[in-house]
């Protein structure tokens, strides 16, 4: 489904389905998504770029029929070129590729829009946001890196902090989603809401109990704090 930039900044919840059960990965994304998330988030990690191997473009093709709202695909992968077409036609609605995984970052985002998605681009928590100041004009998101990437459930890195505020000011009035990822639970969302953020992955913090209940209830803290 096409997205567009909401210009309120409403907070969107986006789930990391890495923190699902693999085994009912349809299922799990149905459950979240009627229990309220906004996006779902989806981790593609190469083994290379990051310690951890995980989701490819037949595992997002197939979820596509289950999940009604926007497929958030955020590519740990390098190089990610050669596997954006796959991502896209896979169904992909947003694509972020990591600002560290090649050396031409404005030519990779002009690809993305070029394919039909919205184009973000992911800082590592060492990574200084001036490496996109040149490239705003091709950006839909800023991903601000909360850990370093390649496993869920580690510790929110507070030293993001003042990054996600330097970039939030850089975006200015464009119409750029200032998203986090990593370690985000009631207790550090509504620190990265203070700073700009209007987008927030949550994996642990949300598939934490198991059931769609328990989902339901852990999206609703998460807003709450943030509200
Ligand atoms: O990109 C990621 C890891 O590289 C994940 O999206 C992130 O870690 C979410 O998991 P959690 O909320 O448990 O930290
Ligand atoms: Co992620």
């Amino acid at each position: 489904m096409p997205v567009e930039f909401d210009p309120a900044r409403d907070l969107k919840i986006a789930p990391s389905i890495l923190s699902a059960d693999f085994a009912r990965l349809g299922e799990e994304v149905r459950a979240i998504e009627e229990q309220g998330c906004d996006w779902v988030h989806i981790d593609v990690m190469d083994g290379h770029f990051v310690p951890n191997i995980t989701i490819g473009p037949d595992v997002v093709a197939a979820l596509r029929p289950h999940c009604k709202t926007v497929m958030d695909c955020h590519l740990m992968i390098s190089p990610a070129d050669p596997y954006l077409e796959a991502f896209a036609k896979a169904g992909a609605d947003i694509i972020t590729i990591h600002a560290e995984a090649g050396p031409h970052l404005d030519r990779s985002l002009q690809y993305i829009r070029s394919l039909g998605c919205k184009a973000g681009v992911a800082l590592n928590p060492s990574t200084p946001e001036s490496v996109i100041e040149y490239c705003l004009d091709k950006i839909d998101m800023v991903l601000v890196m909360t850990v370093n990437p390649g496993f869920g459930g580690q510790k929110f890195l507070h030293s993001q902090l003042p990054k996600m505020e330097r970039v939030r000011k850089m975006i200015g009035e464009r119409p750029i989603w200032l998203q986090i990822d990593g370690g985000v639970t009631p207790e550090t969302a509504p620190l990265a809401r203070a700073a700009g953020v209007d987008s927030m992955v949550a994996g642990s913090a949300v598939f934490k109990g198991g059931t769609p209940q328990h989902y339901g209830e852990n999206i609703a803290a998460i807003r709450k704090a943030c509200a």
